[in-house]
């Protein structure tokens, strides 16, 4: 396998470093000047500070070299993938292209291979998703991901090339369960966010996490996921983790919200811009997603977390 990734942020480099383990690796940044600094330094100080690049990593913004590569990690945000996708989709013909951001695009409402598909009808689709920080995989600390992807003998193949003494990989096929599991969590994440920031409590973060799961299920089940795969690695297991920790950005920025503190819009945040799509195909799809409506409010400061708590507990009581 000629391996590249494209996306040069915390996660892109993140991958790059762990897989790097297991052969070279182009990591591809748009920007001329960030591939530059990141080779020298042979570290990426701007998006993924004290981890240094192994030898065999070259940095590049050429993106020749990235189309050289015959399997490419995408680890551009849900929201620019499409956009960037359509730009180049010449080059991609035919290629393994693996999905590794999390997010349903607001302007086509499509998940990342989705995306793929549309733009790039001939490529080998698949989506790398779980639970995961980027400082985790590039520190080589055990992490466990669900590799999704139609065609089973090149899941197998992405699994066996993409695994590391640390980085386990799990095959599934459902890859509309690991796009929907990734984007949704994040979602969810910030609603804990909130919850937590806004002093509702422990207690009120279990159930917003188990409710939360349980709109998973839901539009899981009416998009045409297994409801198996979201109680794998891609769903709960990504939940569980963005949920409950604040090396969470999506989760941060629910604290932010819900604490009424500033937030570095520049930070990459999939669920607010998710929250909006997800409530959209609700609409269409006439699902009751009573907290991704109101994740989608707060987001945009249409509601406070007041506002957002009374909706929810104002709720007809109803069988679990
Ligand atoms: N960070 C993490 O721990 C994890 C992240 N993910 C997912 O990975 C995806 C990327 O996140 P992450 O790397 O953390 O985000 P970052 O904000 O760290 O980096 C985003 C990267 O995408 C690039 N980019 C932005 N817009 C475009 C565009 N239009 N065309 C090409 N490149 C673009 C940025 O380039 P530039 O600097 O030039 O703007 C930057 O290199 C997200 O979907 C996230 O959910 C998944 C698991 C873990
Ligand atoms: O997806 C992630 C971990 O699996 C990273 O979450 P954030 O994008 O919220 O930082």
């Amino acid at each position: 396998m000629k391996l590249a990734v494209a996306g040069a942020g915390a996660f892109g480099t993140g991958l790059a470093i762990s897989l790097a383990a297991n052969g070279p690796v182009t990591l591809w940044a748009r920007d001329a000047d960030a591939a530059a600094e990141i080779s020298k330094a042979r570290e990426n100080v701007q998006r993924l500070p004290g981890h240094p690049l192994p030898e065999n990593i070259n940095v590049t913004s050429n993106l020749a070299a990235l189309i050289d590569a015959d399997t490419i990690l995408l680890a551009i945000p849900a929201q620019k993938l499409g956009e960037w996708l359509k730009v180049n989709a010449d080059h991609f013909a035919d290629k393994r292209l693996v999905a590794c951001c999390k997010g349903i695009d607001q302007s086509t409402l499509r998940g990342p291979v989705a995306q793929i598909e549309a733009h790039v009808p001939s490529a080998i689709c698949a989506m790398l998703t779980g639970p995961s920080f980027a400082a985790d995989i590039a520190n080589h600390l055990p992490t466990a991901l669900t590799l999704a992807c139609n065609d089973v003998d090149e899941g197998a193949y992405l699994q066996a090339c993409l695994s590391t003494p640390t980085l386990r990989l799990y095959l599934s096929q459902d890859v509309i369960g690991a796009e929907l599991g990734g984007a949704l969590k994040n979602v969810i994440a910030i609603a804990c966010g909130v919850c937590m920031g806004a002093g509702f409590g422990e207690s009120a973060r279990a159930a917003v996490i188990t409710r939360g799961f349980a709109e998973m299920r839901r539009i899981g089940t009416a998009l045409g996921a297994d409801p198996e795969t979201l109680t794998g690695l891609s769903g709960f297991g990504d939940l569980a983790l963005t949920c409950t920790s604040d090396g969470s950005r999506n989760y941060r920025f629910g604290l932010s919200i819900g604490s009424a503190q500033d937030f570095d819009t520049a930070t990459t945040v999939e669920g607010a811009a998710t929250a909006v799509s997800v409530s959209n195909l609700a609409q269409k799809h006439d699902l009751d997603l009573p907290i991704c409506r109101v994740v989608a409010d707060l987001a945009s400061g249409k509601i406070d977390p007041e506002t957002a708590l009374a909706t929810l507990l104002a709720r007809p009581l109803r069988k679990e």
